[in-house]
């Protein structure tokens, strides 16, 4: 039996399985069983199977990919937000490979990633669906593309296709400190009370993965499942957009109600007639949080026409990687200027590890 079929009979014994305290702990250890052969059909495959040109470098200062399923738009919006060119088409599957482009906006360069599109049941390798998704685990956003002409289920499935390579969409990750140790046994602390697992299920659990010494500190109430993903550690944590495109061709009606349903993650745009692309950009900006920061070389004015973009929780460290790969080994000390500044709007001195904030300007010193 394929890893598959063995995962298909897990699941259907689960779904025999009526729920309730007296199974809980069986279930636990069904949803053990079947977290390890998903992480075995997400081990790198052999290399019979790789060369399809999936490995994009990453470039920029963020990388955002589009996930949907054929023909939503994803290589229009590619087109219409970028310099680069991807094929368009009326028909399915037009788009076979990667197609990386560069949206520049407020002086940052994001890496906008278009994809083939998916097909359900991708993340178990139907189509070249497996390759997408794992793309998608090397992002700092996802927009989750969908077609406002279609099935109102898409936005589920896709995020059923990204659960299944352990993507977590729009969650961070449970409040759980987990230690293997050599020796000593199980130690379990909670600081809250369990009502979705018990201590039996999570040491039957850590069995089942052979773990029989380690230190496990809970501080939420934590599921079956977010358990598991704490002890598996190959979790991704991902932001994700939602995109409705091709909103020309439904009614009023229809608009409406995808407003009213859609959350503050929900952003309707149509290529076709140029709507609602500002805001996009504007909400993949505010999504990556990117930090905008000016250097000033000493006695002249801050240079404001190229500022070094950077992730959140940024460090002078950071600025100086990102102005040469060598400067931090002879940094003296940095002034910055800016919200940063705790003499705001004085400057003032500062080490590697002085975190900044947007618009700060910063002058380095070296030894
Ligand atoms: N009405 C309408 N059609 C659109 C819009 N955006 C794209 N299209 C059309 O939708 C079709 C598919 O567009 P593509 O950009 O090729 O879609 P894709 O998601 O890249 O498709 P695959 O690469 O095959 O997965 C084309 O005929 C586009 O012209 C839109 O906003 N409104
Ligand atoms: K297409
Ligand atoms: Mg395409």
């Amino acid at each position: 039996m394929g890893i598959i079929e063995k995962m298909e009979e897990i699941e259907k014994e689960m779904a025999r399985t009526q729920k309730n305290k007296a199974t809980e702990y069986h279930l636990g250890l069904l949803k053990a069983k079947l977290a390890k052969y998903r992480a075995q059909l997400l081990e790198p495959e052999k290399k019979s199977a790789k060369g399809e040109g999936f490995d994009v470098l990453k470039s920029g200062d963020a990388r955002v990919c589009m996930i949907g399923f054929p023909s939503v738009g994803k290589s229009t919006l590619l087109s219409k937000v970028t310099k680069t060119e991807s094929v368009v088409g009326a028909y399915e599957f037009t788009t076979l490979t990667a197609i990386p482009g560069v949206l520049e906006y407020e002086g940052a360069r994001i890496q906008l990633l278009d994809l083939p599109g998916i097909v359900q049941d991708a993340a178990k390798g139907r189509g070249r669906g497996r390759q997408v998704v794992s793309v998608a685990k090397t992002a700092d956003l996802i927009l989750l593309m969908i077609d406002a002409t279609k099935s109102a289920e898409q936005k589920k499935q896709l995020e059923t296709e990204l659960e299944a390579v352990g993507i977590r969409l729009n969650s961070r990750p449970p409040d759980v400190v987990f230690k293997q140790k050599a020796a000593g046994g199980v130690t379990i602390n909670c600081t809250v009370k369990l009502t979705k697992i018990d201590e039996r299920t999570i040491r039957s659990i850590l069995q089942s993965y052979k773990i029989h010494s380690c230190d496990i500190m809970i501080r939420e109430d934590i599921s079956t499942d977010e358990f598991i993903d704490v002890l598996l550690g190959t979790r991704k944590y991902i932001p994700a957009l939602t995109v409705i495109n091709k909103i020309d061709g439904v009614s009023m009606e229809t608009l409406d109600s995808m407003a009213r349903e859609g959350d503050g993650r929900t952003i309707m745009i149509s290529c076709e007639i140029d709507l609602g692309l500002d805001w996009l950009l504007e909400a993949i900006w505010q999504e990556l949080g990117l930090v905008k920061v000016y250097t000033k070389r000493r006695g002249e004015i801050p240079d404001l026409s190229d500022p070094i973009c950077l992730r959140q929780g940024a460090t002078i460290e950071t600025v100086c990687h990102g102005i040469h790969r060598t400067l931090a080994s002879h940094f003296k000390y940095a002034l910055v200027w800016g919200k940063s500044s705790k003499f705001n709007p004085q400057p003032q001195k500062v080490g590697l590890a002085h975190l900044v904030q947007d618009e700060d300007v910063v002058s380095i010193f070296t030894k």
